[in-house]
């Protein structure tokens, strides 16, 4: 079933039952009256998008670490209003077709004649659970009972995908009356059922059915040729951990285990372990030597390891790959120049492992996951909703994902591990790395800098390398995306052993802006030389930039210049406040920092002397811009070498598009002014520093585009 994601509103509301043993619940046919006229709305939109229920976090509650099998079943008519049953389980079979919405819900009755509503939440499409078929018997892990509207109507609320699991037919868990014993007896049959499901495209249930095919078959001899079916559709349902374990099950010590080797090989790739796939697919190369599809993928399994090694990519190539329908690259992430190490600014850091030039490549990853979505309404559900599907389907995505810092996030421990056959995925904290660690991309950085290109559309994803970046304003990296590749580049020199750091959001001019930004939506004070330098300055201080601020930005409108002539009375204006918000910028604290607040005032004042001709001034003002984003340039325009603000302005410049533009303004002037030399040397610190910006050689005018 396609997910179409948008966030679904809350419907908790906790009544004076909570706790208690609600007096008087639907009854089986009131249930079954209702849900029919649910079903019957949605055979007459069978295609409606589906919706995801994102998380909640005040709502939180750990995803259950118990086995079925460790815990109490009690039976429907115990279950309490608004109450996690710790220590309790329910083992329920499926009295319906379920409603499919942003969940499943089903009306459900249990081995004592109760009868209640189901409601699964955050079920993979690859799971059986994610569409409940009637008659399956499901087990409920430590299960949340909840009013859902009126008095007596309640439901079983289930939002970790690991809290349900699907009971074998045969399974001695099932209480007799519930048992309807299996569907098909011999292994011959479920294979053939399975195989029908393959063709119907079903491969959920095909999954299923193999399994019970293995599980019935009385004879090893007969297992290899259903591990080889079921780990091709578990490679088609991109669950590559199974499809591996399937394809590996399925030798036989024949020289036919190329194809266990070549599948291995194909979703140890999947899984973007090239190393893995490279290991299995030599196997298979070597079991089968002339065999093309085998030569093909170990030839793009080796160009994904070359990609890792030398961090050598084709990014034009890559950029002229995107299209709408297509944003994620086959390519290979070079991390080599950086090791996770512990930070003294908050837990793991990422550190240079060697020297590290300004402009190089620092690193090269592509998305842990990034779902091509860039509606602004949907991007962040659809995150969600593909981490918490990839954790389903891919347990060994856990060491890296369920890793990375999830703020207040409560863990159990056993996150991630295995427990009755599924890995314990909780949606909360799911939610919680989500939110910390996920960056929003454009599909190209360098077609976002068009100024013909408004859209600033971005989806969200998860780099889990990047993610262990800490952050600084005035950071010594800078990233740009090609689809969902993230590159990131030095923006000045970088010794070995230093910490790396990126902004994480551009940042405020204001400290207090900024600080207050950091604190609510990451939980940090910022400890870089900019904010440090800053919290020097006094609030009496502040207050007057932020004041000076406030009457540039009212007084022309927030607004930079065209071509157009700015009549002078209102240059000399907006000059006198330049002036006046520099008098406030102390020059004990700000030297050697940015002066944010200023860089408005000058660009404003380069823009409206640009419009008049007046080179001189372009000039003054764009060196006065460069000195506001913290670069080291001369007061004056003497002979001095823009090319040298890269690796001379000390450990706290600030890069953004800005700086590219005002050099670019920089050289047109020198040109105007007849010198030539100046104009060419500003000319290629602006391409240099567009590299860095966009993430590879890119030609300015299309900054004009
Ligand atoms: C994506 S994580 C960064 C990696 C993190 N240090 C870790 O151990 O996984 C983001 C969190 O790191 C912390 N952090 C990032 N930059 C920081 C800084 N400059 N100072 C203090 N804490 C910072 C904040 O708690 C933030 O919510």
């Amino acid at each position: 079933m396609a997910v179409d994601v948008a966030a679904v509103p809350s419907m908790v509301a906790v009544k004076s039952t909570t706790g208690a043993i609600p007096p008087r619940r639907l009854s089986k046919e009131e249930l079954v009256g209702t849900h029919k006229k649910h079903l019957e709305t949605q055979n007459n939109s069978p295609h409606a998008p589906r919706p995801v229920k994102q998380p909640i976090m005040s709502e939180a509650y750990p995803a259950s670490i118990k086995s079925i099998r460790e815990l109490e079943i009690i039976p429907l008519s115990e279950l309490r209003a608004e109450t996690h049953h710790r220590g309790k389980g329910i083992i329920v079979r499926a009295a319906s077709p379920p409603f499919v919405g942003a969940g499943a819900v089903s009306v459900v009755e249990d081995a004592f004649g109760n009868a209640d509503k189901l409601a699964i939440y955050n079920q993979a499409d690859s799971s059986i659970l994610s569409g409940v078929p009637e008659g399956c018997v499901v087990a409920v892990k430590e299960p949340y009972y909840k009013q859902n509207g009126s008095e007596d109507d309640f439901m079983i609320c289930v939002d970790h995908p690991s809290d349900v699991i699907l009971l074998r037919f045969t399974d001695s868990i099932i209480p007799e009356p519930l048992r309807l014993g299996p569907l098909l007896k011999t292994a011959e049959e479920w294979k053939n059922a399975a195989d029908q499901a393959f063709i119907e495209k079903d491969f959920p249930t095909a999954v299923f059915c193999y399994t019970e095919a293995l599980e019935a078959s009385e004879d090893d001899a007969s297992k290899p040729p259903v591990h080889t079916k079921r780990a091709g559709v578990n490679l088609i349902l991109g669950r590559y951990d199974a499809a591996k374990a399937d394809a590996l099950a399925s030798r036989t010590s024949a020289p036919q285990d190329w194809k266990a080797y070549f599948t291995a090989g194909r979703a140890a790739y999947g899984l973007c372990d090239y190393a893995e796939s490279n290991k299995l697919l030599t196997t298979a190369l070597e079991l089968n030597p002339t065999n093309a599809s085998i030569q093909k993928e170990h030839a793009r399994c080796k160009a994904r390891l070359h990609e890792e090694e030398t961090g050598e990519y084709d990014f034009a190539a890559m950029l002229a790959s995107i299209t709408p329908h297509s944003v994620h690259q086959d390519r290979g992430s070079f991390l080599r120049n950086t090791r996770v190490g512990e930070s003294a600014h908050h837990g793991r850091g990422l550190f240079a492992a060697r020297d590290i030039k300004a402009g190089e490549l620092v690193f090269v990853e592509k998305a842990t996951l990034m779902p091509n979505q860039y509606d602004p309404g949907r991007a962040s559900a659809a995150l969600y909703a593909l981490m918490v599907r990839q954790l389903c389907d891919n347990p060994s995505l856990a060491a890296s994902v369920l890793t990375l810092y999830g703020g207040e996030c409560e863990r159990t421990g056993g996150e991630g591990t295995i427990v009755d056959g599924a890995p314990v995925v909780d949606v909360f904290l799911v939610e919680g790395i989500r939110t910390k660690n996920c960056f929003s991309a454009p599909r190209s950085t360098l077609e976002d800098t068009r100024p013909s290109l408004p859209d600033g559309l971005q989806a969200r994803g998860l780099w889990v390398h990047a993610s262990l970046l800490n952050h600084s304003c005035v950071a010594n990296t800078m990233r740009s995306f090609v689809g969902d590749m993230l590159i990131s580049r030095a923006t000045r020199d970088i010794q070995a052993g230093e910490e790396l750091f990126q902004q994480y959001v551009p940042v405020k001019p204001l400290a207090d802006v900024r600080g207050k930004l950091f604190e609510e939506g990451w939980g940090f004070s910022c400890g870089c030389a900019l904010c440090a330098g800053e919290r020097a300055s006094p609030a009496a201080k502040l207050a007057r930039r932020k004041e000076l601020l406030d009457a540039v930005e009212k007084l022309c409108n927030k607004q930079i210049p065209g071509r157009e002539l700015i009549p002078d009375a209102k240059i000399r204006s907006v000059d006198k406040l330049a002036r006046q918000l520099e008098e406030a910028h102390e020059a004990a604290v700000y030297d050697g920092i940015p002066r944010l607040a200023l860089i408005y005032p000058c660009h404003w004042l380069l823009a409206a002397h640009r419009g008049r001709k007046n080179h001189g001034k372009v000039v003054k003002y764009s060196m006065k811009v460069l000195r506001n984003f913290g670069f080291r340039v001369p007061d004056e325009s003497e002979v001095w070498d823009p090319r040298d603000i890269f690796t001379g302005s000390g450990n706290a410049t600030l890069m953004t598009v800005h700086v590219v533009a005002s050099l670019r303004r920089l050289a047109e002037s020198y040109k105007a002014l007849g010198h030539e030399e100046m104009a060419a040397r500003s000319i290629e610190a602006a391409e240099f520093g567009y590299m860095l910006v966009t993430g590879f050689k890119n030609d300015l005018t299309t900054l004009d585009k």
